[in-house]
């Protein structure tokens, strides 16, 4: 298999090098303790600890029915654990509801998508930054120059899809409605970002501007990718977790996951 090179090294990124940003990645940005999510018998998510540290790019492995969306669920409160606890920049939101984990800072993607395909990318976006602001949707449209629509100009930049900001939706490439996912989770100051496979259906080219716009990604923000492909995975991210059946197969770094007998016996020989 060949060596792959992590784009932005974690050490470039934390430390005393970074100045002011040192504040924002000293401690955990998550930590999971014993995180268990049953469906009657099927213990979906079994036992799961594991930590994201702040500022950290993390990658979640396994093949299909590992658990790993299910995790994403639990993180986030859509299907929240039955047992273990989640502690999000040292607090403790296991019981938080889904809304209130947003207002503190955490985001995902789907698998799916949730965008509207009859509007245009620009207002999307500027959906998105409204409703991380007011906690909901609001259609009203901001006045030029108002914050919302500064956001939303910074998203399409920070997306990378200024050139097509009117464009609508359903007429954009499935690359480009992933980029726009993406700058949807980035509305409003996100901390951590969850992303459930953002490289499923993408073509080569496609992949290669998704690897360069999770690298682009402020240092500071951390986020959980769950990917099939592990070329992907390995080239932005800084640790892994490989699941399986549930549970944690292994954690540790790029080279240390790619070179294990185990992950390569039991994941990557059935990958796609
Ligand atoms: N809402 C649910 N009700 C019952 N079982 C569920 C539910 N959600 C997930 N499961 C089961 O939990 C297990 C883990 O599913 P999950 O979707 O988390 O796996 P995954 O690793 O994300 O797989 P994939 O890569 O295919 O998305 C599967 O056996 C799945 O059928």
């Amino acid at each position: 298999m060949a060596t792959i090179t992590p784009l932005r090294p974690a050490a470039s990124r934390g430390g005393a090098a970074a100045g002011g940003a040192a504040q924002l990645l000293s401690g955990d940005a998550l930590r999971l303790d014993g995180v268990t999510r049953a469906f009657g018998a099927l213990r979906a998510v079994d036992d799961v600890s594991l930590t994201v540290a702040a500022g950290q790019r993390y990658a979640i492995l396994g093949s299909n029915g590992a658990g790993k969306t299910t995790l994403f669920n639990a993180v986030t409160g859509d299907f929240p654990p039955t047992a273990g606890r989640i502690h999000f920049f040292g607090e403790d939101i296991t019981e938080l509801a889904p809304q209130d984990r947003i207002r503190k800072g955490l985001r995902r993607t789907y698998q799916s998508s949730l965008l509207f395909r009859d509007l245009t990318v620009r207002d999307n976006l500027f959906l998105a930054v409204r409703g991380v602001a007011s906690g909901r949707f609001s259609f009203l449209r901001a006045r030029a120059g108002h914050a919302s629509t500064r956001a939303t100009r910074d998203l399409l930049d920070r997306a990378r899809l200024s050139h097509i900001a009117d464009e609508r939706v359903a007429n954009l490439a499935h690359g480009q409605q992933r980029q726009l996912e993406i700058g949807m989770a980035l509305a409003g100051a996100p901390r951590l970002i969850l992303f459930d496979e953002p490289a499923a259906g993408l073509s080569p080219v496609e992949r290669r501007e998704l690897v360069a716009l999770l690298a682009s990604l402020p240092a500071h923000m951390s986020f959980v990718l769950i990917e099939h492909d592990l070329d992907i995975a390995l080239r932005v991210v800084d640790r892994v977790t490989v699941m399986h059946n549930g549970r944690v197969l292994r954690t540790g770094t790029p080279a240390e996951i790619e070179n294990d007998a185990q992950v390569q016996a039991i994941y990557m020989g059935s990958r796609h």
